[in-house]
């Protein structure tokens, strides 16, 4: 097959999950307008990424995965944004300080804004809509006109997802997200919350380690800059194609909406239109599996997907729950040795955790997802394989939608900020108290 025979191959494919434009014609136009418009990561920039998680497939690093269930474009402030980054660092400075190894730190943001849902129409008192799909597709208002999906939205998503790589960049790089910030990231929250106290003792250690290692002449590169970079499902494959380029250099695809991309539990079928769209693209990738994955599934995964087996292409993201992940991993992990492959292995505790509370709200027990976490170490320990990251939903802000951790949520507080558009996340002192429980598996 040629590489362009490759490229348009997903067309040919069943495609889940896609929204149901009503105006085939505005669509056109917007695709055309994307596939003009300047790619929003480097191929280059993806390689990197690879290059680095190539460690964590070596066992060398670990990866921590996280950001927003459903970003919004009203969400993309640039104070959110900080916050959200400032919680990913705060949870990968536990990590490293911990594992004395690099975290690679990769966001749900900027482009995660297309939402698989159960059930293609949701029902209040009687009235039944689309059910909301993303801001790139339709407005969460329950609201007739806001429900019906409008293809002008995927250009919001563009511009949502390069405004937010350029507050990340710049926040990133000019000197607020070094090792010398540490204190303060966490001023704004230490004096409530246990896990910040928790987090501000481990930063006077890490202070203490860096004036010695200051006095030792070393000047890390760390303590100026950090990298994050960029993922989120890759659902709306008219989004996808239109953004993908060709690298002069190497002449290979990449998707250039993002560092990373998955593939979700809902859309990974094995003849479906997104494996066959993630097969022709060079970027590192990730495929979710959920309790019904086979493990003549995941040979298939690592040949289709992988069939270089490069260090760093393909990671898998499992979420089993806390009940199925002891049981349900270990024949998996076996699977991709046996298919002679060697990808990264991450938890997400987030997806088969969730249930609706008696007050309606969806929503996860904290000790679930410690449990699932670890469970997947104890697997992982058991084969001697490397745990190789976790992948959580989380925000910067003080939500409460998930149950227990940090200052503990109660079930009756659900409702006192519940802000998530889609699924519920941590809140910051959750994902740090999270964090230290991770901290010590580590
Ligand atoms: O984030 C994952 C899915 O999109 C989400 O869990 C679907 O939610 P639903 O079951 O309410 O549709
Ligand atoms: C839809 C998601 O998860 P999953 O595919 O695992 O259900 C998600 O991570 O947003």
């Amino acid at each position: 097959m040629t590489n362009s025979e490759l490229l348009a191959s997903w067309r040919d494919a069943p495609a889940a999950h896609q929204p149901e434009w009503p105006d085939r014609a505005a669509v056109k136009n917007v695709l055309a307008r994307l596939a003009a418009a300047p790619a929003l990561v480097t191929p280059s920039a993806c390689d990197y990424l690879r290059s680095r998680l190539a460690a964590v497939a070596n066992g060398e690093a670990f990866a921590l995965q996280g950001g927003d269930c459903a970003e919004t474009f009203d969400g993309a402030t640039p104070e959110a944004i900080r916050n959200k980054t400032k919680t990913l660092l705060q949870m990968a400075v536990i990590f490293t300080y911990a594992a004395a190894r690099p975290v690679v730190k990769i966001g749900r943001m900027a482009g995660q804004y297309a939402k698989p849902r159960s059930s293609p129409t949701e029902t209040r008192g009687g009235v039944t809509l689309p059910v909301y799909l993303g801001d790139a597709v339709n407005g969460f208002d329950f609201d007739p006109v806001v429900r019906v999906p409008d293809p002008a939205r995927l250009w919001r998503m563009y511009e949502a997802s390069r405004s937010t790589l350029g507050i990340v960049d710049r926040y990133a790089h000019n000197g607020y997200a070094g090792l010398d910030q540490l204190h303060r990231w966490n001023r704004d929250f230490v004096a409530n919350s246990p896990a910040g106290a928790r987090y501000e003792e481990l930063a006077y250690e890490i202070d203490h380690a860096l004036q010695f290692m200051r006095a030792c002449g070393a000047q890390p590169e760390e303590l100026r800059s950090v990298e994050i970079f960029a993922s989120h499902e890759g659902l709306l494959l008219d989004y996808e194609d239109a953004l993908t380029r060709i690298d002069r250099d190497s002449g290979r695809a990449y998707a250039t909406s993002g560092h990373m991309l998955w593939i979700g539990e809902r859309t990974r079928a094995l003849d479906g239109a997104h494996v066959a769209y993630f097969r022709s693209i060079a970027n590192p990738i990730g495929v979710k599996l959920g309790p019904t994955a086979a493990p003549a599934d995941v040979r298939s995964y690592v040949d289709i997907l992988d069939p270089d087996r490069q260090p760093g292409r393909l990671t898998f993201i499992t979420r089993m729950g806390s009940r199925q992940i002891r049981d349900r991993l270990p024949e998996l992990v076996r699977a991709a040795q046996d298919a002679g492959g060697k990808p990264i292995w991450i938890c997400d505790p987030m997806h088969s955790n969730t249930f609706l509370a008696p007050s309606g709200h969806k929503t996860r027990l904290f000790v679930d997802i410690v449990d699932e976490v670890r469970g997947f170490f104890d697997v992982h320990r058991a084969l001697g394989t490397h745990p190789g990251g976790i992948h959580v939903e989380f925000t910067g802000e003080d939500v409460t939608e998930c149950i227990g951790g940090g200052s503990e949520v109660l079930v009756d507080d659900l409702h006192h900020r519940y802000e998530s558009a889609c699924d519920p996340r941590l809140n910051r002192g959750q994902s740090l108290d999270l964090a230290f429980h991770i901290a010590e598996l580590l």
